[in-house]
């Protein structure tokens, strides 16, 4: 169970302030929207969470029960799905699962075939990535989320490429896989996380010009 608490958090690329005076506490299995419109920051947002692209100001406290994680830990307690992220494309999707899981333990009592079958992929099990169809890499993409055993989850757009089948398995593994944990979803598409308990427009914390 995750506790994060965010003080006063910034980040800035070079003299471009992207968001700035941020303050969220976020309670173990919080469901947050991150909303704004195109280029506004939701994706830095979620990198800087994910510790992989610092905050430039104020401090993120993560609790894991009763432990302390820095931001430099923080990575071990996660899995994030977002459009920008390449699998690779030479391996099939078996090979996949079994490089992914060396490194990250699997959601309990979820086998390889398991996951395979939960993606509606046993079709492609031997099958190259560099082959999937843009909706079936997304449904990977999901699926190592979902399926890996981390308090914290990271979701950038994830419905894209997904048709309104795809769409709703997306739901579906929020529900089933998602409900105990802390779910983080960067959007514009209000269906992708209308089950949200808070939301935070990433505009608002856009340091206005001075005049
Ligand atoms: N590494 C970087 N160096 C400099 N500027 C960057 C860097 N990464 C992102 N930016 C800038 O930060 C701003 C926010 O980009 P970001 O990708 O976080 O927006 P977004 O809200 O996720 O957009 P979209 O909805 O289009 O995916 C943009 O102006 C972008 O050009």
């Amino acid at each position: 169970m995750l506790e994060i608490r965010l003080t006063n958090v910034a980040k800035r690329f070079q003299y471009d302030w992207i968001f700035r005076n941020l303050d969220l506490h976020v309670k173990p299995k919080d469901k947050i929207a991150i909303t704004g419109s195109n280029g506004s920051g939701k994706s830095t947002f979620l990198k800087c969470l994910a510790g992989t692209n610092p905050f430039t100001e104020g401090k993120a406290s993560y609790l894991l029960g009763q432990q302390e994680i820095t931001e430099n830990e923080i990575y071990q307690h996660l899995a994030i799905s977002a459009p920008y992220m390449e699998l690779p494309e030479e391996f099939s999707l078996l090979e996949l699962l079994k490089f992914h899981f060396n490194f990250k333990s699997a959601h309990p009592g979820m086998g390889f075939d398991e996951m395979i079958k939960a993606m509606y992929l046993e079709e492609a099990t031997h099958k190259q990535l560099s082959f999937f169809s843009s909706g079936m890499k997304q449904r990977v993409k999901l699926g190592l989320c979902f399926f890996s055993n981390a308090p914290l989850l990271l979701l950038d757009e994830p419905t894209s490429n997904l048709d309104s089948k795809g769409s709703e398995w997306y739901k579906d593994l929020v529900q089933q896989y998602g409900h105990d944990r802390t779910v983080f979803v960067a959007s514009n598409s209000p269906y992708e996380y209308d089950f949200c308990n808070q939301q935070l427009h990433i505009e608002d914390y856009k340091l206005k010009k001075q005049l």
